[in-house]
């Protein structure tokens, strides 16, 4: 068994405050007006194209709203980005290809001026421990996006963006990275927002599930998860009962 890993931060709340984004003719995020506690997982559902990356990359600093504001803390993303208190795992993982997984996960570090001691501990737990000296071109699509996702985790960040994390992960991973992994950011009191095509995935791993309307997105259910550690498993009652919940809205959201 891995040992925890030992770095601390505090999380900070995102507040979104009549944030809209179009890409030319085409309106990608409506206005969304929300605030996502310190500390807890929120998860963004909806239709495929209907903004949710868009609103990620926005939180994240990637992306400037037309209109409306973003802050994560009181500070703008760009500053909490500059800083090292935001990291990030989207679903095509930029890891630099002339580093091996063990550099690669080390940059997350780097970037945010953390220690990295955490780096093996991670890359085991994300079950790379074989290929710590691999290059990107070496690993399968999930494989670098475990690596991806060890990264970001490796700096404790404030915020912690996940866009489809565990696309590529094969169905056992997955399951056993969804038990695994959110420990590592719940204990250290990071806010996480994660964007999933799972609906069971969205409930097992966050406090919130907000669904989202047909693009352009609009928030149209906001559900509270509310489960203690022993029911986030995939086959729970539980879990199957929210994200019936949570589908009813989806069938619901026009
Ligand atoms: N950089 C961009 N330039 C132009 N259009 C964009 C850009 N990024 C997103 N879009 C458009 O904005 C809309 C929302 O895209 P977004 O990727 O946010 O959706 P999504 O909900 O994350 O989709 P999916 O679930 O399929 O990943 C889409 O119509 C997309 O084509």
């Amino acid at each position: 068994m891995a040992r925890p890993v030992a770095l601390d931060t505090g999380g900070a709340a995102i507040r979104c405050e009549a944030v809209t984004k179009s890409f030319g003719k085409v309106a990608a995020v409506a206005s969304i007006t929300v605030t996502l506690a310190a500390g807890r997982t929120t998860a963004l559902v909806g239709p495929s194209g209907c903004g949710k990356s868009t609103i990620l990359r926005m939180i994240a600093g990637l992306e400037a709203p037309d209109s409306g504001t973003i802050l994560l803390g009181s500070d703008p993303p760009k500053a909490v980005a500059r800083r090292g208190g935001l990291a990030m795992a989207f679903q095509d993982p930029s890891l630099l290809p002339w580093r091996d997984v063990r550099a690669n996960v080390a940059l997350g570090a780097e970037l945010a001026r953390k220690p990295a001691d955490a780096v093996d501990t991670l890359i085991e737990l994300v079950g790379l421990g074989g290929f710590a000296g691999h290059r990107p071109a070496e690993l399968s699509g999930g494989m670098r996006q475990r690596a991806a996702i060890a990264r970001s985790l490796v700096s404790a960040p404030e915020i912690l963006l996940l866009d489809e994390p565990f696309g590529a992960v094969d169905a056992m991973t997955r399951s056993r990275l969804n038990a695994e992994l959110p420990p590592l950011w719940r204990d250290r009191g990071t806010t996480a927002v994660l964007v999933t095509h799972s609906v069971e995935e969205a409930v097992v791993l966050s406090d919130r599930v907000l669904v989202l309307s047909d693009r352009p997105a609009r928030i149209v259910a906001d559900i509270a998860i509310d489960l203690a550690p022993d029911q986030r498993g995939h086959d729970t009652q539980a879990v199957r009962a929210l994200a019936q919940d949570v589908f009813s809205t989806l069938e619901l959201k026009d």
